[in-house]
């Protein structure tokens, strides 16, 4: 999925978190956003979430003006900086809960969301940590599990905030 940033830009009060900014990222390509502390890099990544309403611009996905999307509809994962994993739950119901909570219409029956888990866990390879809570991983198992949420969400439309090992390259050329 290509993603358009047109014109976006951002204030917190009367700080200007973000400079009106225009930037286009075809479909497949994996891009990482470099910009000093306190620049907007985040700002960006959840405007384009729809997490955060922008001040002025619009941002499309595939052509397709998604602005005014509500977040839930956008589709788009996100690994957010200090991970949000559930604490209460074990790795495999952090990845298993994107899916769970999708409308009936859409969700897939219990076996195929195990497999999908299974599946994504094998991919950034924790499948023996299914049963594991995040306070007893490390912090790139941790990420690994955030990667593997976001995954999940919709498998073509990401945004990379951090530059991350390979075995996140060999996800992203699949
Ligand atoms: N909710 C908010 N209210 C007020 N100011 C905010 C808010 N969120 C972010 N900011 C400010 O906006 C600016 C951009 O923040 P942002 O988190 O986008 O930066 P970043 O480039 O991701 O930084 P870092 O690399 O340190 O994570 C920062 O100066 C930050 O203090």
């Amino acid at each position: 999925m290509s993603i358009r940033v047109e014109n976006i830009s951002k204030r917190f009060g009367q700080f200007q978190a973000l400079q009106p900014l225009t930037l286009e990222i075809p479909d497949g390509e994996l891009v990482g956003l470099l910009g000093p502390s306190g620049s907007g890099k985040t700002t960006l990544l959840r405007i384009i979430a729809g997490l955060e309403t922008a001040d002025t611009g619009r941002i499309l996905f595939h052509g397709q003006d998604v602005t005014n999307v509500h977040v839930r509809d956008r589709r788009v994962g996100f690994v957010f900086q200090h991970y949000a994993l559930f604490r209460h739950m074990t790795v495999a119901q952090n990845v298993a809960f994107g899916l769970e909570v999708l409308p009936k219409a859409e969700r897939p029956s219990n076996t195929e969301i195990y497999k999908r888990v299974a599946n994504l866990l094998e991919m950034v390879q924790l499948g023996h940590l299914a049963k594991r809570y995040p306070s007893q991983l490390s912090g790139g198992q941790k990420q690994r599990v955030a990667l593997a949420r976001a995954w999940q969400c919709n498998h073509k439309s990401y945004c990379w905030m951090n530059p991350l090992g390979h075995w996140m390259q060999r996800c992203a050329r699949i």
